[in-house]
């Protein structure tokens, strides 16, 4: 038989976070020639894709490009988000996995799929591609430091260190390797304290522990003079690793390269609220702190207040993202936040969500409240913009410790809320130890950016990455039935 050209299918998790890294890849791997690629999202995401970014027109420029996409077995109206997020993984995997199967075996996509690239949350992906013969690359998009701590999960269940019996938060965790000098129980995912051991997204990344390892190769988004020993530990699980990011630093840094392309306006399928970049035009240098929570992260009416308080009572300018269903019982009640704008007194602007890559790299914009998600964390980390920490779920608590007591970027308010904490750490991360945070801040954006440039570690394994799915597409030998 004809080798076939190399077609990669790549499917991420359908989620807002997931998929801003993702499509980064896609453009990378279509900007390298010569592949065909088919980014496969659902039904649900298309269309808000379609909506609300110019990803047809983008990607137009691409032969090989085609979005795809797939039922996720989810009423519209669902809102795919908060603890209703267990219902949309059990829907993946009672609809679209053989559906997904169906679209590999059934020889629809032209030139034939050659090597599927899927999230690694998505178990269903390998066990599909394995039963076909079809060779399979997991990327994930959450933190390689997470992650290896679900690779860890086995390891913490037998020496007894979760589900945490005492509950004394502060209590060192031994047992994941590399992390023994500084990691506490407070820093492991909130599914590790014992109401949640038996719960499905606990089971999930139990799952992920045992699927992943069985891919042809894991794709990380992150660069190696970042996570530095780490991967020599996940490649104990994963020995072929392909570190290439920060996914957006590196499209950005092979677009200037390729100038005749101007990059991607937007990936967030949520309408920008782009006034608050005239707001930061009249702000002075480095003078506003960057307030958002990402687009999963809820809190309540209690702890939105504190917020609001701690940062009026800083004395400093703030741009506030707050999503229109983010606070608890507040869903839609937008007038809310009308008025707030009046009452800052012009010292903050609030926005339902905004053009985040472009208010870090602002000048007038000197620091970010994040929850450590990791595509958050990797934008402020590229900018030089330290980080005070407020981790939500999933990842986010271990971002926020490394952010905090490891590469000394930020500091990490994890599990407190207090109007008081919020203004001093305010006041510490813009004023009182400014000096400190911005050093390490610049040095870790030099080492990202020469991580993504020519000659760049995260450079060259993309090129490696490119060359293997070439090579896997040449043996690609799984039966497709003819048309
Ligand atoms: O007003 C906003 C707020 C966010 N963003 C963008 O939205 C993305 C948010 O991603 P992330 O910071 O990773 O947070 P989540 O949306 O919460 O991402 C989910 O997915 C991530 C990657 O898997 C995980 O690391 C997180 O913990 C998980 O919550 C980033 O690219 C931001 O630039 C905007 O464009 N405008
Ligand atoms: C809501 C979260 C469950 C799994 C996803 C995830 C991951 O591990 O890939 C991290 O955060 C969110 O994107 C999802």
């Amino acid at each position: 038989m004809d080798p076939q050209p190399p077609h990669v299918l790549i499917f991420p998790l359908p989620l807002q976070g997931p998929i801003n890294s993702t499509l980064k890849l896609a453009e990378l791997l279509c900007l390298s020639g010569g592949l065909h690629v088919t980014f496969l999202v659902t039904d649900y995401i298309r269309r808000r894709l379609l909506r609300h970014t110019n990803i047809q027109t983008h990607f137009s420029r691409y032969p090989g490009f085609d979005l795809a996409s797939i039922p996720d077995g989810l009423p519209e109206d669902h809102p795919r988000l908060g603890d209703q997020l267990t219902e949309m993984f059990d829907a993946l995997e009672a609809v679209t996995k053989p559906l997904f199967r169906e679209m590999l075996v059934s020889g629809t996509r032209r030139p034939p799929v050659t090597c599927v690239i899927a999230d690694g949350i998505l178990g269903f992906t390998i066990d599909v591609a394995k039963e076909i013969g079809m060779p399979v690359i997991c990327l994930r998009t959450i933190s390689p430091c997470f992650l290896w701590i679900i690779f860890c999960l086995p390891k913490l269940i037998e020496a007894g260190e979760i589900p945490f019996k005492d509950k004394d938060l502060d209590a060192p965790i031994r047992s994941v390797p590399g992390m023994e000098d500084f990691l506490r129980q407070r820093d492991l995912p909130s599914f590790c304290r014992s109401s949640e051991l038996t719960g499905p997204i606990f089971k999930r990344y139990l799952t992920e522990s045992i699927q992943v390892p069985r891919a042809d190769g894991v794709i990380l988004n992150s660069f190696e003079d970042l996570e530095g020993p780490l991967l020599s530990h996940i490649h104990t699980q994963c020995p072929n690793l392909y570190t290439i990011g920060p996914l957006h630093a590196h499209l950005k840094s092979r677009l200037s390269i390729e100038k005749s392309l101007s990059s991607f306006r937007s990936t967030s399928f949520r309408e920008e609220d782009r006034s608050c970049l005239s707001w930061l035009d009249q702000q002075p240098s480095k003078s506003v702190i960057y307030v958002s929570f990402g687009s999963l992260a809820t809190m309540t009416w209690d702890q939105f207040t504190e917020f609001w308080h701690g940062l009026m009572n800083s004395g400093k300018q703030f741009l506030w993202v707050i999503r229109p269903d983010s606070i608890a019982g507040k869903d839609g009640e937008s007038h809310i936040f009308t008025k707030l704008r009046e009452d800052s007194t012009g010292r903050g602007y609030i926005v339902g969500w905004a053009p985040q890559e472009e208010v870090l790299s602002h000048e007038s914009v000197a620091a970010f409240f994040t929850h450590s998600g990791w595509n958050s964390t990797l934008e402020s980390i590229c900018e030089g913009v330290p980080m005070i920490c407020w981790p939500y779920f999933v990842d986010q608590q271990v971002n926020g410790r490394f952010v905090g007591e490891v590469w000394k970027l930020g500091l990490d308010m994890k599990d407190t809320c207090d109007r008081f904490i919020i203004e001093k750490m305010v006041r510490d991360l813009m004023e009182d130890r400014r000096d400190e945070f911005l050093r390490s801040a610049d040095h870790m954006a030099n080492l990202a950016r020469q991580s993504v440039g020519e000659g760049g570690v995260s450079r060259r394994n993309l090129d490696r990455l490119i060359e293997d799915v070439r090579s896997m597409s040449l043996r690609t030998s799984y039966s497709q039935s003819p048309d």
